[in-house]
């Protein structure tokens, strides 16, 4: 992968990766490169299997300004008559929520740090993480309506799971901005801090004690709560009794024991790398 021009892909020794928008000049918006890059560090972060949990952070003044604006030049100048255009506008649509689907379905917890504006594309995509922190500053922004469109990467099917269905209605029928403190009220937020700094450290140590335990549990744990949220009770405890059955470790579970006895840090091996089938074509049959 070429180094990203959008963001900064970092790690801490305690196996934090840490992912910053960092185009702060042009508020950190979302066009054809950025969709891009996010797809490939993404899919680099899920298939190394080295981080144990993800923060994502934003430079500047605002989270980010949603949808590049001009990248709606070219889009509204395909034919919506034609049933070509129409298949046209599904097929990028599907490319756009696949791509932040990714950061739901990464094997790791996902914590997102933001500051001022959470704009349009940005609540799509800070609403498939786990934990969101904010500055005191933020505020969060269904915009598409007022670009004369439907949100439709993700945040009318994700923010009703988060915050009740009649607030999801007013910011998506008016466009109106949902201050940091309303937002956590709602639940949209874990915690609000009075600063950028103060979130993202909160961030950090919130990702840094998530690392500090088993990563299959911590998978595991991530796997159930996403199926319960889409599913019924039964169906999820039935799912949980198969899931743990299939990751359950008597070594995760004795070094655990010990180590809060010893009040010592727990010590694990790291996810495996995905399993890939690249290459097998190179390798003869036996
Ligand atoms: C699938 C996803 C869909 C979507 O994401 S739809 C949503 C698309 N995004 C927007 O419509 C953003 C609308 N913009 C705003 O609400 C505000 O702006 C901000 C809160 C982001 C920033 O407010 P402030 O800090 O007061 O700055 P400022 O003077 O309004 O903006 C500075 C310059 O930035 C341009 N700008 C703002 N957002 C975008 C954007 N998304 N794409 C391109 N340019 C943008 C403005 O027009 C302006 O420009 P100039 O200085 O030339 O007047």
């Amino acid at each position: 992968m070429n180094t990203p021009t959008c963001f900064s892909l970092s790690s801490t020794a305690d196996h934090v990766a840490h992912l910053v928008l960092n185009r702060p000049e042009a508020m950190n918006t979302m066009h054809p490169t950025f969709w891009r890059e996010l797809d490939e560090v993404l899919t680099q972060i899920h298939n190394e299997g080295k981080a144990r949990a993800l923060v994502i952070s934003s430079t500047g003044k605002h989270f980010s300004a949603g949808m590049a604006l001009e990248t709606f030049a070219g889009a509204i100048q395909m034919d919506d008559q034609s049933p070509e255009g129409r298949a046209a506008i599904f097929d990028l649509l599907t490319d756009m929520q696949t791509t932040f689907t990714k950061i739901e379905n990464l094997r790791i917890p996902v914590i997102c740090a933001i500051q001022g504006g959470c704009i349009g594309g940005a609540v799509d995509m800070v609403t498939t993480a786990c934990i969101r922190y904010a500055s005191a500053d933020a505020f969060f922004c269904i915009q598409e309506i007022n670009i004369g469109m439907v949100a439709d990467v993700g945040t009318l099917q994700r923010l009703p799971k988060l915050i009740p269905f009649a607030v999801v209605k007013e910011m998506a029928y008016t466009g109106r901005r949902l201050p940091a403190t309303k937002a956590l009220a709602y639940g949209l937020v874990n915690e609000v801090f009075d600063t950028y700094e103060a979130t993202v450290a909160a961030a950090l140590q919130c990702a840094k004690d998530i690392a500090s335990k088993p990563p299959v549990a911590i998978w595991g744990t991530k796997q159930a709560v996403t199926y319960a949220r889409d599913h019924s009770v039964e169906d999820s405890l039935r799912q949980m009794g198969w899931l743990q059955g299939a990751i359950w470790s008597n070594a995760h579970v004795r070094e655990s024991i010990a180590a809060m006895k010893e009040k010592r840090a727990g010590n694990f091996a790291p996810l495996s790398p995905l399993v890939t089938f690249i290459g097998a074509e190179d390798r003869p049959i036996a």
